[in-house]
């Protein structure tokens, strides 16, 4: 069992192109954000597992014996290739007190918690008597991955308190990561983490949390981008809050009342995405304008296929609008229903235009900044390498 603390990140993501169609089987491309989640752990000596998630609002703490006898009530056995079953959501919602038909942040992000600490305590030794707190730079259910970057979190962070994977942070050493075997294991458990809270997940969002960088996803098969170029991307977030599990639902309804219809669809996202990837591996890492064209029109048909899709939103619709009468393409980025949007800047947009689109998507009640992509996954941090906003907001500062 871990006897010091520790500390761990993992970044939210954008998707490019193939949001909805990769739970389908279909390619999608997406990319590591430089906005991260962080997760403190610290071994407990009071016999009890203490959560603390400011950001959806949630406090609680259980005393190790009573989760305990939780998980030795489970018939089925609990394993990083199995799926959480509705027995055991069931049982770990009456624990917890969360009704069955609450979505609510709080009931998925505690039910997450509950079923990821009983799972990986179960296969690797005792429940841990922890003490954990996470607080993240990602808005919550944005489309940018806040609940694959909290899962990703709880995953490294409860494997390296077990014991199941190395603390690999070296004295003196500001951060650390860890071999290919152990961030499999890391995103094989953050997965079951994203079907408690997603019911249905691809398993994209939890691998750009683990790898980072830019990938390429079908079918559970990850392969990093050859090389990708330096893009500058507008955010934009609508605030209109939406539930992924929800969106991803009412997009299989339609796929199956519509068969004949709806797979061309998700074909020919999957084909936007491929385009996407041979114009990307092509372009030179500055990037000469000639490139957008392509990747504008691309993301002008996908953001009318997700409509078709219907994971639209008004506020998406005006996003896309407003970016337009500024020369720019925008798409919906992750789940959409609103949620955030992602801007396709030139390398010879003007500042003033770029200034001129950002104002005028304030005007509408939204808020943009740009971002860097490609960020690295999943990392082990020593806290003097920490920014004063993490250390405060994890109550080390
Ligand atoms: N900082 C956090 N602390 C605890 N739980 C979180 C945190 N961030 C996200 N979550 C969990 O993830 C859920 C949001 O996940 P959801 O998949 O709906 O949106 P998203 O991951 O932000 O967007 P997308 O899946 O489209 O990329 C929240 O309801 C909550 O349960
Ligand atoms: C909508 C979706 O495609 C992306 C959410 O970020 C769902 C998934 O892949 O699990
Ligand atoms: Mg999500």
């Amino acid at each position: 069992m871990l006897e010091r603390s520790l500390v761990v990140s993992a970044p939210g993501k954008v998707i490019l192109h193939g949001e909805h169609a990769v739970v389908h089987g279909k390619v999608a491309l997406a990319v590591a954000l430089d906005l991260r989640t962080f997760l403190r752990l610290r071994p407990g000596g009071g016999g009890s597992v203490t959560v603390r998630l400011p950001g959806v609002g949630v406090a609680a703490s259980w005393d190790t014996p009573r989760l305990r006898a939780l998980r030795s009530g489970f018939s089925a056995d609990f394993d990083e290739s199995k799926s959480p079953s509705v027995e055991q959501l069931d049982t770990l919602r009456e624990f917890a007190g969360i009704t069955a038909e609450s979505s609510a942040p709080e009931s998925l992000a505690t039910l997450a918690f509950l079923y990821m600490c009983l799972a990986i305590s179960a296969k690797y030794g005792d429940v841990p008597s922890v003490d954990i707190i996470v607080w993240s730079e990602l808005p919550t259910g944005a489309g940018l991955g806040s609940s694959a970057a909290y899962s990703v979190c709880l995953a490294a962070a409860l494997l390296t308190a077990c014991g199941a994977i190395a603390c690999p942070l070296a004295e003196g050493e500001s951060t650390a990561r860890w071999t290919e075997e152990e961030l499999s294991l890391i995103n094989s458990w953050a997965f079951q983490g994203e079907r408690v809270i997603h019911g249905n997940p691809s398993g994209v969002d939890n691998a750009v949390g683990t790898w980072g960088g830019a990938l390429r996803y079908q079918s559970g098969k990850i392969t990093s981008l050859k090389r990708v170029p330096t893009l500058r991307i507008l955010l934009t977030n609508t605030k209109v809050p939406r539930s992924t599990k929800v969106l991803v639902a009412g997009v299989k309804d339609k796929i199956l009342k519509f068969p004949a219809i709806m797979n061309p669809v998700l074909d020919s996202i999957s084909a936007i995405s491929q385009e996407c990837q041979s114009v990307l591996e092509a372009m030179p890492g500055n990037p000469s304008p000639e490139y957008y064209p392509v990747l504008e029109e691309l993301f002008d048909i996908n953001q009318h296929h997700l409509n078709v899709m219907g994971v639209g939103h008004p506020s998406l619709d005006r996003l896309c609008h407003v970016t337009a009468s500024h020369g720019l393409h925008s798409k919906l980025t992750g789940a959409g229903g609103g949620g955030c949007g992602i801007t396709l800047l030139r390398p010879d947009t003007s500042p003033l235009a770029v200034e001129a689109a950002k104002r005028d998507l304030c005007a509408c009640g939204f808020e943009c900044w740009e971002t860097n992509i490609g960020a690295p996954g999943v990392t082990l941090h020593s806290s003097s390498s920490l920014k004063a906003d993490v250390l405060h907001a994890l109550s080390m500062s």
